[in-house]
C-alpha cells in the first residue's frame, strides 16, 4: 500500500511566510483561494480581465490582480486557469516575471508532462491534484473535511519542494482525508484515461445510451429517467461507502444474477480492448496533440457536444425529476 500522508505528516511552516497567487478563479481557483486564505496563508487572486470571476472573487472577499501583478507579488503561483490556456498565460504573464526560487504549482500534470509548459531550472514545480471537482474541495473543507488529493514533483530546486506541496494540500483540506505522492505522468496520464472511459465520458454515455435504449422501445421517459440516471447516484453511493460487495448486498438477489451476466455482456472484452486504445492515445501524446488543434480551432466538438447534451430529451426530462427527487433528500 503506497504511504498515505495525513495532517500529522504535513506542517504549514514551509508556506506560512510565502505570498501565493491562485490564477483563476474557476472551479478549483475558488475553491484553493478560499481554503488557503481559511488556512491562514497569503493568497492573491490573479486574473486576466474584470469578467465574471472578478466579480465572483470580490464578493469572496479578495481584490483580484491583473495575472502579471498577481505574479510580481508572489513567491507561489497556482496554475488554475484551463489546461489549454495555462502555456499562454506562462509566456505572457509568469515567465517575465519569473524570478529564481519560485514555485510553479499545478493541479493536474497535463502542461508539465506534455512539455507545454518548461520552466527554467531555477524553480521549484511540483502538483497537489485534488481527486474530486472543485465545488466538492470547498464543500468538504468548510463542514472540516476535505478531498483526497494527490501530490508529486518535477522539479526540486530549494529541496523543500515536497514538503511545500504537503503544505498546501494540508491547507486545501486535501490530508484531512489522505494524500498520496504521484508523479506528473502517472497523475496526467491516469487522470485523462478516467475522466474519458469512466468519470466523465464513459459514465454518461453509458446512462444516456441506457435511456436511449429503453424510450425508443416506447415506455415513459420519466420512468427511464428514473432507472438508467437518476437511481446512479445511490449505487455509485454504496459503492463509494461499502465497496462493490457492500452495494451488491443492498441490491436484490435478482439484479446481482441479471447484472453479472448482462453486465459482462455489455462491457466485454471489446471495450476493454478500446478502453486500451483510448490509453495509448493518451500515453503516445495523440489526445494531448489533437485537445490542442481542437481547442485552437474554437474548441467545436467542446461547443458542439454541450448543446446536443443540454437539448436531449433525457436532459429535458431530467429537469423536473431533479426537482421531484432533490425534493426528498435529506439536507444534511
Ligand atoms: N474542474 C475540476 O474539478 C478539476 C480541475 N483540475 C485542474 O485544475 C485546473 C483548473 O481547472 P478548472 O478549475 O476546471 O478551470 P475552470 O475552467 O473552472 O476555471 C477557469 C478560470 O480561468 C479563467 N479563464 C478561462 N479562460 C481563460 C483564458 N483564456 N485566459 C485566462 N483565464 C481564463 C476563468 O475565468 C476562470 O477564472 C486545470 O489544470 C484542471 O485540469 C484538477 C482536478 C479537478
Ligand atoms: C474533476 C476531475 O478530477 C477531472 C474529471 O479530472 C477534471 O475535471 O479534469
Ligand atoms: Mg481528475
Ligand atoms: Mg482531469
Amino acid at each position: 500500500m503506497a504511504k498515505v500522508y495525513t495532517d500529522k505528516d504535513a506542517s504549514l511552516d514551509p508556506i506560512k511566510d510565502k505570498t501565493i497567487a491562485v490564477l483563476g478563479y474557476g472551479s478549483q481557483g475558488r475553491a484553493w483561494a478560499l481554503n488557503l486564505r481559511d488556512s491562514g496563508l497569503k493568497v492573491l487572486v490573479g486574473l486576466e480581465r474584470e469578467g465574471n470571476s472578478w466579480k465572483v472573487a470580490e464578493n469572496d472577499g479578495f481584490r483580484p490582480l491583473y495575472t502579471e501583478d498577481a505574479v510580481k507579488n508572489a513567491d507561489i503561483v497556482i496554475f488554475l486557469v484551463p489546461d489549454m490556456v495555462q502555456r499562454y498565460v506562462y509566456r505572457e504573464r509568469v515567465q517575465p516575471y519569473l524570478r529564481d526560487s519560485m514555485d510553479l504549482v499545478f493541479a493536474h500534470g497535463f502542461n508539465i508532462h506534455y512539455r507545454l509548459i518548461e520552466p527554467p531550472k531555477t524553480v521549484d514545480v511540483y502538483m497537489i491534484a485534488p481527486k474530486g471537482p472543485g465545488p466538492i474541495v470547498r464543500e468538504y473543507f468548510v463542514k472540516g473535511g476535505g478531498v483526497p488529493a494527490l501530490v508529486a514533483v518535477h522539479q526540486n530546486y530549494s529541496g523543500k519542494a515536497f514538503e511545500k506541496a504537503l503544505a498546501i494540500a494540508k491547507a486545501l483540506g486535501a490530508t484531512r482525508a489522505g494524500v498520496i505522492e504521484t508523479t506528473f505522468k502517472e497523475e496526467t496520464e491516469t487522470d485523462l484515461f478516467g475522466e474519458q472511459v469512466d468519470l466523465v465520458g464513459g459514465i454518461t454515455q453509458l446512462m444516456r445510451t441506457a435511456f436511449q435504449v429503453l424510450v425508443e422501445a416506447g415506455y415513459q421517459p420519466e420512468i427511464a429517467y428514473y432507472e438508467t440516471i437518476n437511481e446512479m447516484k445511490m449505487i455509485v453511493d454504496l459503492i463509494y461507502e461499502k465497496g462493490f460487495t457492500g452495494m451488491l448486498k443492498a441490491v436484490s438477489e435478482t439484479a446481482k444474477y441479471g447484472g453479472f451476466t448482462a453486465g459482462k455482456y455489455v462491457i466485454n472484452e471489446d471495450v476493454k480492448k478500446r478502453m486500451k486504445e483510448v490509453l495509448e492515445r493518451i500515453r503516445s501524446g495523440k489526445f494531448a496533440e489533437e485537445w490542442i488543434e481542437e481547442y485552437n480551432k474554437g474548441a467545436p466538438t467542446l461547443v458542439n457536444g454541450l448543446k446536443e447534451v443540454e437539448n436531449s430529451l433525457e436532459e429535458q426530462v431530467g429537469r423536473q425529476i431533479r426537482e421531484i427527487s432533490l425534493r426528498g433528500k435529506p439536507k444534511s
